[in-house]
């Protein structure tokens, strides 16, 4: 039987007063931060591999099932608060390769209070005495490894080069133009980092978040990232979701404020958007007895790219629908047409065919859930897949294709996305 003991930790306590992304020892980390806000794990109390068209099914019953064989101490009574999950889905289904892992020591902070929650057998857990909660404890008192460059990063193309990108671009475009039914297909490429030293998680997590604070960083098993988009929230019945789609990034000296009066009103770029809010508003409204979609997007601006944006809000009905699990909400929402396309069986095929590669958990839902069912998912972009030796990386970037896109300029879009990742790597701190 597990034993899941949270606790509010005070002012004074360096868990309590340092910001969680300084927290973090050098090991095995899971991580979901935006500001100042989020939830870190240590430690695997369990973990599932799960994989193929049913994972998000497989995955609710993991969950469930741990969950029922756990008893909860926790007067914290927060979203996040109690036994969590953290979860990496795969994009697709074939080979569909996910994960979902319970940390054995969890830090949370949301809006000023910090918990710390342990998952163990019922002798570990009062003793607080797991190796994850000594690395936290001593990452805390500044005795954890400090924080390594991983030095001159090398780049190469991966499965689907930059030109090869270019030449799948012009053949969604063809296809999309041939009246086919097909209003808008994501593509995506990949590339390859390797690095002087092991790529040390913390320091692209420390980077981005400092330069993308209104993005969620997070890392789940090798998935590291740091993406603008939430896919879904969920707070007792409350959802939400943050769709992006329509970008533009600074390049020929033009300035932010120009770009962002540009895509309000560039066609493709609302086209393109129309496509992602529709399928996100359609796939939750089975859902919810009350949805709200703005009629106009706004623009979101980050460092290296400015997004269309709306946010969708909802609440779930009393109906067996609406009481479904948050992983159930997330197999309907998968993919949105933000990173898959319209109509999204069809799109989904076509990536397949074009892109040629695997994207693993790229473009995957990414985050963690709790016991009663709130969580919080981001689609995994602007994400880098560690290497299992350690100094390597393939990462990942795409635009939606529509009838007017432009081929050169969807590959100089996607080489900006990448920067992010790229930018982290070979920064200091
Ligand atoms: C696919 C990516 O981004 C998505 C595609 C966008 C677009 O085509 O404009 C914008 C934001 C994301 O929804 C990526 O970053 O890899």
């Amino acid at each position: 039987m597990l034993t899941a003991r949270t606790r509010r930790l005070a002012p004074g306590d360096p868990l309590h007063d340092r910001a969680l992304v300084d927290l973090l020892p050098d090991t095995d980390v899971l991580s979901w931060v935006r500001g100042g806000d989020g939830i870190v794990g240590l430690g695997r109390a369990a973990r599932f591999d799960i994989s193929g068209s049913d994972r998000f099914g497989a995955a609710r019953e993991h969950w469930r099932r741990l969950c029922q064989g756990v008893r909860v101490d926790d007067p914290v009574r927060l979203p996040g608060s109690g036994p969590i999950a953290f979860a990496s889905m795969a994009f697709d289904d074939d080979p569909g390769d996910s994960v979902l892992v319970v940390p054995e020591v969890v830090l949370g902070r949301r809006a000023g209070t910090t918990w710390l929650t342990t998952i163990g057998t019922a002798e570990d857990v009062p003793s607080g005495g797991s190796a994850a909660l000594r690395d936290l404890r001593d990452a805390a008192a500044s005795r954890a490894a400090p924080v390594r460059s991983p030095g001159r990063v090398d780049y190469a193309a991966g499965q689907l080069s930059a030109a090869g990108y270019r030449t799948a671009v012009a053949e969604a475009v063809h296809r999309i133009r041939a009246a086919s039914g097909l209003g808008k297909i994501v593509l995506a490429h990949d590339l390859l980092a390797s690095t002087e030293q092991p790529i040390d998680a913390r320091f692209l997590l420390g980077n981005l978040a400092a330069k993308y604070p209104a993005c969620w960083t997070f890392v789940v098993e090798g998935l590291v990232g740091a993406t603008p988009e939430l896919l879904l929230e969920r707070t007792d019945r409350e959802v939400r979701s943050r769709v992006l789609a329509g970008s533009a990034w600074p390049h020929d000296g033009r300035g932010p404020d120009e770009l962002a009066r540009e895509l309000l009103h560039s066609d493709k770029n609302r086209d393109e958007h129309e496509h992602a809010v529709r399928s996100v508003a359609a796939s939750l409204g089975p859902f919810c007895d009350r949805l709200r979609s703005p009629a106009e997007p706004e623009v979101i601006r980050l460092h290296n790219m400015l997004h269309l944006a709306t946010d969708i809000t909802g609440r779930l009905d009393g109906s067996a629908a609406g009481r479904a699990d948050l992983l159930d909400v997330l197999a309907a929402v998968h993919p949105t047409a933000a990173v898959g396309g319209t109509p999204t069986e069809q799109a989904v095929r076509e990536i397949r065919e074009l892109e040629g590669m695997d994207r693993g958990r790229y473009a995957g839902p990414v985050g963690w859930l709790d016991a009663d069912g709130n969580g919080q998912f981001g689609i995994a972009l602007r994400c880098a897949q560690l290497g299992t030796d350690g100094a390597d990386a393939r990462l990942f970037a795409g635009c939606g294709v529509v009838a007017d896109s432009d081929p050169d300029s969807e590959a100089a879009e996607a080489a900006a996305k990448l920067r992010a990742v790229q930018e982290a790597l070979e920064s200091g701190r």
